[in-house]
């Protein structure tokens, strides 16, 4: 399968740099890291070892059989445009926050898969990216229902041995990882803490209640999540992940925008008081620095 992946950066270099063992691949990137790659390969770390060859640009190659979207989710509406006179026959987003499918579909012709992915991956320098654990890919029709081109994505997945499950219920699926994202990020960014520190203490109760908040917004968009649910899954996550820095954090002691407004800023209106104040204060802590109007 020709695969090209737009957003050759942590996310995009591992799932990538995996599929390039068995597919070929394209990364497109930014330099340094699409030069390093192209001189010296890729080489991954951690949890997988392995260096590999795949093909590595600034631009998007005329044509592929599927186009892998790992930008970070403000970043979904270049990367649509960008991809829009590319000959594909599908795209599959695995990018976390919500509406990343729906902004890629309006854009292009091909079919638009949605993806969720528990992977770990850091950039570790220029062609070296870090597996820093071994999850899941979850990837089927964005809306639900059986899908031949999911599956077909799936097997290629397979074949690349990335742990891989083609599943009918994305949008539930999409709506429970966005009630883990919501829970979690934004608190520990805002707090500056590990996973974990969100258990045990009244830094839960935030994260449950923005859990139950997002449930709320799925059921209204007429995705059955129950509060129950949602709770639990970020209880679970938290606790399965109770030693990481949240992406989000990453972002905030880095500098870098986060993606507040695809995962809290997404749950709005007047029932959802708690993930509109974790919004306004991730916007100020961005506009103070700039990375924000
Ligand atoms: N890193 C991880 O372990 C995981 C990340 N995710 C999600 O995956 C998405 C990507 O996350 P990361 O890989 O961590 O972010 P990242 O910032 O490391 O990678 C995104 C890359 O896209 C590149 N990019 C953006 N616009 C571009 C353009 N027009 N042309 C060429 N390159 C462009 C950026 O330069 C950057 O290198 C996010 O939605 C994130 O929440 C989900 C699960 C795990
Ligand atoms: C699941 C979780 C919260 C793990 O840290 C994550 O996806 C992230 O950090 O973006």
């Amino acid at each position: 399968m020709d695969v090209v992946v737009f957003g050759a950066g942590s996310l995009g270099s591992l799932l990538g740099g995996l599929l390039a063992r068995t597919h070929d691949v394209t990364l497109v990137g930014r330099r340094p890291h699409v030069d390093r790659i192209r001189e010296q390969g890729l080489r991954v770390s951690g949890a997988i070892e392995t260096t590999v060859g795949p093909d590595a640009r600034t631009d998007v190659p005329p044509s592929a059989d599927l186009a892998l979207v790992t930008v970070k989710a403000y970043d979904t509406p270049a990367a649509a445009r960008a991809l829009a006179d590319t000959s594909l026959d599908c795209a599959l987003s695995l990018q976390n926050g919500l509406g990343n499918e729906r902004t890629l579909a309006d854009a292009l012709d091909a079919p638009v898969l949605a993806g969720t992915c528990t992977y770990g991956a850091r950039l570790t320098g220029p062609g070296e990216v870090a597996c820093t654990g071994v999850g899941e890919v979850v990837l089927g029709a964005r809306e639900g229902g059986p899908s031949p081109v999911a599956e077909r994505v799936g097997r290629a997945f397979d074949e690349a041995d990335v742990v891989t499950r083609v599943a009918d219920d994305m949008p539930r699926r999409l709506w429970e990882k966005l009630a883990v994202n919501a829970g979690i990020n934004a608190p520990t960014a805002l707090a500056r803490v590990q996973n974990g520190a969100l258990l045990g203490h009244d830094a839960g109760d935030v994260m449950r209640a923005a859990a139950r908040e997002v449930a709320a917004a799925a059921r209204a968009d007429g995705v059955e999540l129950t509060d129950e649910t949602a709770v639990a899954a970020v209880e679970r996550v938290a606790d399965a992940t109770a030693d990481n820095r949240s992406s989000m954090l990453q972002d905030v002691e880095k500098g870098r925008r986060t993606e507040v407004d695809s995962i809290n800023g997404v749950v709005d209106g007047p029932d959802a008081p708690v993930n509109q104040t974790l919004t306004a204060l991730l916007r100020a802590w961005e506009r103070e620095r700039g990375l924000r109007r």
